[in-house]
């Protein structure tokens, strides 16, 4: 019994120490916060009240409104503070582009801190000159030639989908098509970037599918609740167990994949590629490892982010921009006839490289599906020194959240956003904007290294769906709605009736 007070007295010290570092943040970011445009907010949980009893689903109107309320009193800017952090939102291309185009202020927020110990290191996560060898190494992947060599993989991941879909529809009358979706790009990702068989969209690997969900689901409930900012805390609640037991099963997955393709090119079973042009993902990765410009752990961090950064992006473009063409069946049906222009009526041929950049109005349906709802809601950098942005001060440490969304619901750029309206991406409708008030990819030189990847990959996926059916929702429009977590997916998914094509 005696030991047992002074271990408490001891817990709960380190307890209260381990909130310094807290306190000095809350103190400095409630000085500088007090000078900038945005919501009151509370000495010690600055706005945490906005998101009491709210759920990701709120926060895309909550973001909106409260931009819209200070672009309204003439802001560039806001800030949001949830205690000892603080949140700097530019409001429209020009004062985003301050920071998107910086060399030095490249390092990511403090919300991505959650993914370090599974991501940390890999090019999403990198800083400085890592990410700079990092970024150059990997570009050949997504050369355009290298591209064109991934079409297989599209088309057949895609006949599989169609294929899932109709078994499904044996069945059932509505169709929630994002779990669909998602299955298929992981399929797809697994199999350009590593050269492996996947096989998601089969029932294989389930256990992988469950990790990275529950990995997703701990990573907003981390970014939520502030309490769990404190790692005694994290750990004391169990979250600490959970989270490595996930990380277990996907790193083990990863080293699994990398392990089995090094003996295939070991043993002669898949041919050495020299060319970098020519090599998928991995094998460049892994003539980098030949050459000791990469170690082991190197390796698995990248094709762990790829598979992350690649898979649930894509996913959740495909699935918005289905909504939208279920809702606007004008819109679908002129997409339709575009494609059967230009790809013919067989809805079993294959995509081809020629044709597919003829689909002019289907990119810009693509776009404008795009602007409504970004697949990707906000990313952050975290300063490592004091900027004046717009005559606003922004304090180092803080974080500065560029948000797709926020950007592409700015009625001084788009009139009556909530409208869908392909036509905003015509040539003479784009050079009216700042090109930074449209950013589903982020920009400057840290944007997505996969957006043609995923842009090619998504019109395959989509070209294969229109050929086999005609799509109609099941759901309002506002129904369901895009979650602003780390990808914006739909809080109910995308239920939909499909009506047959032949
Ligand atoms: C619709 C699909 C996609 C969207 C909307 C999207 C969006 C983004 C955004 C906004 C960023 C910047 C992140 C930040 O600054 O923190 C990013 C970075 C990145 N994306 Fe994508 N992405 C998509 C698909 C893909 C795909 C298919 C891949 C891989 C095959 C990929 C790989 C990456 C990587 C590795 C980065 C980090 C780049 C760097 O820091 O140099 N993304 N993406």
């Amino acid at each position: 019994m005696s030991i047992l007070i002074p271990v408490a007295v001891l817990l709960f010290l380190v307890y209260i120490l381990s909130f310094y570092d807290h306190v000095r943040l809350m103190r400095k970011f409630w000085i500088y916060g007090g000078k900038m445009p945005g919501p009151p907010a509370h000495p010690i949980f600055g706005n945490a009240s906005l998101f009491k009893n709210k759920t990701t689903e709120d926060f895309v109107e909550i973001f909106v409104n409260l931009a819209n309320e200070a672009r309204a009193k003439g802001a560039n800017l806001m800030r949001t503070q949830v205690m000892n952090r603080i949140y700097v939102w530019p409001l429209n291309g020009k004062t985003a582009a301050t920071i998107l185009e910086s060399s030095t202020e490249m390092n990511k927020g403090d919300d991505y801190s959650f993914l370090v110990p599974w991501l940390g290191g890999g090019l999403l996560m990198a800083q400085g000159e890592k990410w700079k060898n990092h970024r150059k190494m990997l570009t050949p992947a997504f050369h355009f030639a290298k591209l064109e060599g991934y079409l297989d993989v599209f088309n057949q991941e895609s006949k599989v989908l169609i294929d899932c879909i109709e078994k499904a529809m044996e069945t059932q009358e509505m169709i929630d098509l994002f779990p669909f979706f998602k299955r298929c790009t992981l399929d797809i990702i697994c199999g350009t970037a590593m050269g492996i068989k996947f096989g998601a969209q089969l029932g294989k690997n389930h256990e992988y599918v469950k990790a990275v969900e529950g990995f997703n689901k701990l990573t907003v409930e981390y970014s939520l609740n502030p309490f769990l900012w404190n790692k005694f805390v994290y750990w004391a609640l169990g979250y600490q167990k959970m989270h490595d037991d996930f990380l277990l099963i996907l790193k083990k997955f990863t080293n699994d994949a990398i392990v089995e393709r090094r003996a295939a090119i070991a043993s002669g079973e898949v041919e050495k590629e020299t060319s970098k042009r020519k090599m998928n993902f991995l094998d460049i990765l892994l003539s980098s490892e030949e050459s000791n410009e990469l170690t082991s752990e190197d390796i698995r961090k990248e094709v762990d982010t790829f598979l992350f950064a690649g898979h649930d992006t894509t996913s959740t473009s495909l699935s918005w921009l289905c909504w939208n063409l279920a809702h606007n069946p004008d819109v679908q049906e002129n997409v339709y006839r575009e494609i059967l222009t230009v790809f013919g009526e067989d809805p079993n041929e294959d995509v081809t490289s020629e044709k597919i950049n003829r689909l002019e109005y289907t990119e810009r349906v693509m776009k404008e599906s795009k602007r409504m709802f970004a697949p990707v809601p906000g990313v952050q950098r975290k300063l490592t020194k004091d900027i004046v942005i717009d005559g606003i001060t922004i304090p180092s440490e803080g974080n500065i959240t560029i948000s797709p969304t926020v950007l592409h619901c700015n009625p001084y750029i788009y009139e009556k956003p909530e409208k869908f309206d392909p036509d905003r991406f015509l040539p003479e409708e784009c050079a009216k904007r700042h090109s930074y008030d449209y950013i589903p990819f982020s920009a400057g030189l840290r944007n997505c290294i996969g957006q043609k990847f995923s842009i090619l990959n998504e019109k395959v996926m989509l070209i294969h769906i229109l050929k086999h059916f005609r799509l109609e929702p099941k759901l309002g429009f506002y129904e369901t709605k895009p979650l602003f977590e780390v990808v914006a997916k739909p809080s109910h998914g995308i239920p939909m009736k499909l009506i047959r094509r032949y």
